[in-house]
């Protein structure tokens, strides 16, 4: 276990006894961990592990077989205004309106969260994930590293308190990574739970207070 100076703060994430089959294949089982308000946990592990099945069960794209998860004290349910509210996840693709330019689509999320001054939030949040050239681009012009910072830029435009990124590295260079890290030590000291699936072992030993290890489920 890593150990960074960050208090713990009331259980944001609770999963317990958690298990998800494919057919025959038991992906993982019995697995419990809890994440506190101000905390960074990873999940490590090799590849088919069952990482992005277990945040996708987090943030209720997928449901489990046995277990439960909750967040704030409530189960997973995407139909609850709370929960939506509660939990930002940057897990697979995020969707983008195709007719929306870079800074109109972090508006829109911004506004829709009901965040005061969506226009002034979207221009200093490109400038921050070093996007402001391409603020009048639409999603399908930029690369697949501006579409990631765009992804990311996305969950720092509204609030959380559970924040869930899968494997948030990819496509991003080395001047990316060092941002992206300091980004999760600011979004964690500001209070927010932190779920992170990560390859990248600095990364992880950067933000990382606690860490599952995935490998050991089967
Ligand atoms: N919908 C599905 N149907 C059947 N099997 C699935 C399904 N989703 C995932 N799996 C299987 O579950 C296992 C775990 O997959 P998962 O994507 O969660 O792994 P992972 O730890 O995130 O891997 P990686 O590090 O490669 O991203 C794999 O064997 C995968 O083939």
């Amino acid at each position: 276990m890593l150990s960074h100076s960050r208090p713990e703060g009331r259980t944001i994430l609770s999963v317990d006894g958690a298990e998800r089959r494919f057919g025959d294949l038991v992906v993982f089982s019995d697995v419990s961990f809890d994440v506190a308000a101000g905390r960074c946990c990873a999940l490590v592990g090799a590849n088919g592990a069952g990482k992005t099945t277990l945040l996708n069960c987090v943030i209720g794209a997928d449901r489990l077989d046995d277990g439960t998860v909750t967040v704030c004290g409530e189960s997973v349910d995407e139909a609850s205004p709370h929960f939506r509210r509660a939990v930002a996840a940057v897990v697979g693709d995020v969707a983008t309106f195709p007719h929306l330019t870079t800074h109109e689509h972090l508006q829109l999320v911004a506004s829709g969260h009901g965040m005061p001054d969506p226009y002034g939030l979207a221009t200093r949040t490109l400038d921050d994930v070093g996007l402001t050239s391409a603020r009048d681009q639409l999603p399908v012009t930029l690369s697949s590293g501006q579409r990631h910072r765009l992804a990311l830029a996305s969950v720092l435009v509204r609030p959380s308190e559970l924040l869930v990124l899968d494997e948030p590295e990819q496509h991003l260079d080395a001047d990316g990574r060092e941002w992206l890290a300091a980004t999760v030590q600011r979004i964690a000291s500001e209070g927010t739970a932190i779920l992170i699936v990560s390859h990248d072992a600095a990364l992880v030993t950067a933000v990382a207070d606690d860490t599952v290890d995935g490998d050991s489920w089967r």
